[in-house]
C-alpha cells in the first residue's frame, strides 16, 4: 500500500483564494481586515513561520502589522506590544508567536490578549468557549493548528465520527485543544491523548484509525506502529542538521509509514501551510462578525 496525500499546501492555497473573495466583499463594505503579530527573538523557524504570516495577508489582501522585539524585551515590553495591538483599530486580530524566550510568563502574555482579537484562539476565554460548549456552534476563534487538521480531512471528505483517533503531545497549540475539538457532537471521534508518560504508545497508536502526530520528536512514531490503512498527521516540526551542513524540517512519522498508512499529510506541506490558511481565516471571520 501507498499512502494517499493529505496535500494541505494545495488546500491552503484553494482556503486563501476563497479567503481573497471573502476579504475582497468585506472590503466593498469599507472593512480592511488586519493581522498583527507579535515575535519576541531571533528563532530562526519562528522568523519564518512569521514573515510567511505577511506573505499570506498580502497574498489575500489583509493588511498586516509587526510588532518585533529583541530576545532581551521584558516581559512589560512584550506587555506594551500587546497593549498597542488591543488598541489599534486597523488590528481586527494578531497572535503572539510561540516560543517566547525563557524568563517570560507566557500564559501571563496570551492572558493579555483582548479575547475578540485572538487570531490563534488561546486566551483562556477562547479555550474555554472550547470546553464548555461542546454541542452548541462556537463563534469565538478556535486555535489554528488542530481547525488546521479538521479542515485537512474535511476537504479530503474524511469522516472522524466514531473514529478512534490517537493524538500525541499535550502541547497548547495542538494536543490538549485538539481533543476538546475532535470530541465536539459534530465531530464526534474517540481521542486517545498519549504524551511523554504514556505508557505502551505503540499498542494504543496500533488501534487507532486516525493517528495526530504532534510531539515535536523526530521520527518517534515508527512505521510498524500504525493500523495499515491508518490517516496519520504529521504534525510535530524539529529542524534538524544534515550531513551537509543543512537545515530542513523532519515531522514526527517515520517516512515508512507511507507504505502502511492510508493516507499521511507530508512535513513539511501538510498541516503547516494549513495553519496558516486557518489563521487567516479566523481573522477574516472576526472582521466579517464586525458587518
Ligand atoms: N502563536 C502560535 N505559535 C506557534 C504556533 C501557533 O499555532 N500559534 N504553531 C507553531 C508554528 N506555526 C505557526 O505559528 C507554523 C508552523 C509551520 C508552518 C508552515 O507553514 N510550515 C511549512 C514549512 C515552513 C519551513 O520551511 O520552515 C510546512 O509545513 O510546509 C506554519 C506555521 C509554533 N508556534
Amino acid at each position: 500500500m501507498v499512502a494517499e496525500v493529505l496535500d494541505g499546501k494545495a488546500t491552503a492555497q484553494t482556503i486563501k483564494d476563497e479567503l481573497a473573495a471573502r476579504v475582497a466583499a468585506l472590503k466593498e463594505k469599507g472593512i480592511v481586515p488586519g493581522l498583527g503579530t507579535v515575535l519576541v527573538g531571533d528563532d530562526p523557524g519562528s522568523q519564518k513561520y512569521v514573515a510567511g504570516k505577511h506573505k499570506d495577508c498580502q497574498e489575500v489582501g489583509i493588511n498586516s502589522i509587526r510588532e518585533d522585539l529583541p530576545a532581551s524585551a521584558s516581559q512589560e515590553e512584550i506587555l506594551g506590544a500587546i497593549e498597542r495591538l488591543n488598541e489599534d483599530p486597523a488590528c481586527t486580530g494578531y497572535i503572539v508567536q510561540l516560543p517566547l524566550p525563557d524568563g517570560i510568563d507566557t500564559n501571563l502574555v496570551l492572558e493579555s490578549v483582548d479575547p475578540d482579537k485572538d487570531a490563534d484562539g488561546l486566551h483562556p476565554t477562547n479555550l474555554g468557549r472550547l470546553a464548555l460548549r461542546a454541542k452548541e456552534p462556537i463563534t469565538s476563534p478556535l486555535p489554528c493548528t488542530p481547525t488546521a487538521v479538521i479542515e485537512l480531512l474535511r476537504r479530503y471528505e474524511i469522516d472522524l465520527d466514531g473514529k478512534d483517533v490517537a493524538v500525541i503531545g499535550r502541547g497548547t497549540t495542538v494536543g490538549r485543544s485538539i481533543g476538546l475539538l475532535l470530541t465536539r457532537r459534530s465531530i464526534n471521534a474517540t481521542v486517545t491523548l498519549m504524551h511523554t508518560g504514556t505508557v505502551g504508545m505503540a499498542e494504543k497508536v496500533a488501534m487507532a484509525d486516525v493517528v495526530v502526530a504532534a510531539a515535536g520528536s523526530p521520527g518517534l512514531v515508527r512505521a510498524n506502529w500504525l493500523k495499515p490503512g491508518a490517516v496519520v498527521l504529521d504534525v510535530g516540526v524539529s529542524r534538524v542538521v544534515g550531513e551537509d551542513g543543512k537545515a530542513r524540517i523532519v515531522g514526527d512519522v517515520d517516512p515508512q509509514a507511507k507504505e502502511v498508512a492510508g493516507w499521511l499529510s507530508p512535513n513539511p506541506g501538510g498541516v503547516g501551510p494549513m495553519t496558516r490558511a486557518m489563521l487567516l481565516e479566523n481573522v477574516v471571520t472576526m472582521a466579517e462578525s464586525k458587518l
